[in-house]
């Protein structure tokens, strides 16, 4: 099927062309076939790199009104967002801070990217635009069984195909175990398909040797790079079938492999300080005069250098001027730009990345090389999902650029047969809904009531009832769990049941309180916190910005800061000092080091508006500068949404709006 002969504009068109899309892919073709561009509901649940973007332009495009790209992570938003203005003629719009209410500037706009938080937002915010779109399409459906994240993106699923019931629903997905239910779950045609532009094969390291689900076998070279006694070892004293190499010198040596023949890697490990020291211990392997990328890979450490003066961004810098980088959550978005843009430049070898890096930005190389398949879980070193793994193994091949794709799992002879079970002959899990977490439950159920979409138990659970989970295990299943959840609602002061008509009928009603609280887009426990922090710091004689923090960062929208052991005598001590400035008692608190953890955040914050650098909040706290910006970011929305509700309550402390103004 060529693009010539779809129902697009010549604009459109030939745009593709030059993009070089002529022939569709066959899963695109599929699509087409089960009617993507005349408005029919479609799953497609097809490998990374198989054109699921095409897809979703092709329904985006042929809709009969505005549509919008549900993208629940914003890393990706950026990256889809340009796909989609880089067309012709088209009126695009991004929104992706998580948590700003309002949405309304975003009608008029042909396409809308945003991340779902945004869209329940901008929907309890009753933005206009919602009400008129004519396609939706959800990337990375099968986020539904993430914490949080999940429940929010069915739910909004949900509301919005309620609201407008003729809307066209496309779904992306990875390749799952139940794609069939999530079709069923949004009336869509299912385009099932292994397909992939370049063919992948997945194998087993033990020492150099690779068994590949093909029947093939490799050896890589283990002398040169594959040294004993480098610094990234991950010191679990394994063994690797015989010689004294560890994983970490077998992915040097598969990574110097894929240099040597003209290829790039991307070596995924467990965690951030695994990436970082991965990094450093192939930057001394001369990847970057291998390459012959010498100039350009001292440019790309410049620009990483350029960003700022931190430790973690000088040791990015020097990785990256020998041809290697790493890449983590903690980073910045400006120094994971140049991670992404000079590895497709083909600037750098190799990046050392923890597995979010495989969450779907486009970075594709010629090997994938898995050293970690399990990850400490808080009490034990647990495997990863096969879904995670496939992610990462399917970030492999470049299409019409290598022969092929490989993905390597670093294994041991003892690990070899459980690493092909799971992983290379493995399916990937199942998607389940986690919508009856009761911390989920509380914040939608609050959602229904105050957006006035439901005022009795009875119709709570209509909302609900297009839901993923309503569709697998029946919206019935959740009778006991709504109730308990408006009975939380109503002792937090967020609903209360207001007696209406006949004997024992009543309506439940938002609260102002519960009002300002969806609205703001806080969750219910800490629209309660934020509430009685207000009330305690309105008649504190010494309520200072560090107050202000202190009682936003004690709430679950703030993330926590890792207080490692050293510190704590340190910011207990901080916290005794300091305590006629917060609104928590040392006694009063039942999750003491939750606590503690927030004063650290807290403690950050403030620093931060006394005019301390990231350089010197970074090596003071051992915190990611990615961490701290997201810690800022926060702590914006965070300080709004108690403004609003010092409001609400008609309290007033200054100390929050001088945080706001300062941060
Ligand atoms: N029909 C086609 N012909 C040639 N190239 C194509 C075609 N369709 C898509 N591509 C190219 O393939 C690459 C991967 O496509 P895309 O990013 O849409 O993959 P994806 O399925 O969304 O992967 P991911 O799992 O990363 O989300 C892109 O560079 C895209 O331009």
């Amino acid at each position: 099927m060529r693009v010539r002969n779809l129902p697009l504009s010549s604009a459109y068109t030939e745009h593709f062309v030059e993009n070089g899309i002529r022939e569709l892919y066959p899963p695109q073709a599929a699509a087409v076939d089960a009617g993507v561009c005349e408005g029919s509901n479609v799953v497609a649940a097809i490998p990374t790199a198989s054109g699921k973007t095409f897809i979703a332009q092709l329904a985006l495009l042929t809709a009969d009104g505005p549509g919008l790209y549900v993208c629940p992570l914003r890393a990706l938003a950026r990256e889809k967002y340009e796909a989609f203005a880089s067309l012709p003629d088209l009126e695009v719009g991004i929104s992706t801070g998580d948590f700003d209410a309002s949405g309304e500037a975003l009608a008029g706009n042909d396409i809308i990217v945003a991340t779902s938080e945004k869209i329940d937002s901008a929907i309890r915010n009753g933005a206009s635009w919602v009400d008129e779109l004519a396609c939706v399409v959800v990337d990375e459906v099968h986020l539904l069984d993430a914490d949080r994240r999940g429940p929010t993106l069915e739910v909004t699923v949900a509301t919005l195909r309620r609201q407008n019931p003729d809307i066209q629903v496309v779904a992306l997905s990875a390749t799952v175990d139940n794609p069939d239910a999530i079709a069923a779950w949004l009336d869509a045609t299912l385009i099932q398909s292994t397909w992939r532009p370049v063919d992948l094969r997945t194998g087993v390291a033990v020492g150099g040797s690779i068994d590949f689900d093909d029947g093939t076998t490799r050896e890589i070279p283990l002398d040169g790079p594959a040294r004993k006694g480098g610094n990234g070892g991950d010191g679990d004293g394994s063994d690797d079938g015989g010689s004294d190499l560890d994983d970490t010198d077998v992915t040097a040596a598969l990574v110097a492999n894929t240099v040597a023949e003209g290829g790039q890697c991307l070596a995924f490990v467990r965690s951030r300080a695994e990436a970082v020291s991965l990094a450093q211990r192939l930057a001394a392997d001369g990847l970057a005069e291998q390459m012959g990328i010498e100039a350009a890979a001292a440019a790309a450490g410049d620009e990483a250098a350029a960003v700022d003066g931190t430790v973690t961004g000088h040791q990015l810098a020097d990785c990256l001027r020998s041809g290697v980088a790493f890449h983590h959550a903690g980073l910045r978005s400006g120094h994971r730009t140049v991670v992404e843009s000079a590895f497709r430049d083909r600037d750098v070898a190799c990046i050392c990345a923890t597995p979010t890096l495989a969450a779907g930005v486009n970075v594709p190389a010629r090997r994938v090389v898995v050293r970690d398949q399990k990850r400490y879980t808080g009490s034990a070193m647990e495997w990863l999902p096969t879904l995670e793994v496939h992610q990462m193994c399917g970030r492999a091949g470049r299409p019409g650029l290598d022969p092929h794709g490989e993905a390597v799992l670093v294994g041991e002879s003892d690990s070899r047969d459980e690493l092909v079970e799971r992983y290379v002959d493995g399916e990937p899990e199942a998607v389940e809904s986690t919508l009856s977490d009761p911390a989920s439950l509380r914040t939608h159920v609050l959602s229904a009531i105050a957006t006035g979409f439901a005022e009795t138990e009875s119709e709570i659970l209509d909302v609900f009832e297009g839901t993923f989970y309503a569709r697998e295990a029946g919206a019935g299943g959740l009778a006991d769990a709504v109730g308990d959840t408006v009975d939380d609602l109503v002792a937090a002061g967020m609903v209360r049941r207001e007696t209406a008509g006949g004997v024992g009928d009543y309506r439940i009603v938002a609260t102002p309180v519960g009002e300002t609280t969806s609205r703001q887009y806080v969750r219910p426990e800490t629209g309660e916190r934020v509430v009685d922090g207000l009330r305690t710091a309105a008649v504190m004689p010494n309520a200072t910005t560090l107050t202000a923090f202190e009682l936003i960062c004690d709430t679950p929208d703030m993330q926590d800061t890792y207080l490692g052991n050293e510190e704590r005598a340190e910011m207990y001590r901080f916290a005794r000092a300091n305590s006629g400035a917060l609104t928590t008692g040392m006694r009063e608190t039942d999750d003491f080091e939750g606590w503690l953890e927030s004063v650290k955040t807290a403690r950050i914050l403030d620093e931060w508006i006394e005019g301390a650098t990231v350089e010197e909040l970074v090596e003071a706290y051992r915190i990611g500068p990615g961490d701290l910006d997201s810690r800022v970011e926060r702590a914006e929305w965070l300080l709004s949404a108690a403004q609003a509700l010092a409001d609400t309550i008609g309290v007033s402390v200054p100390s929050v709006p001088r945080a706001r103004s300062r941060l």
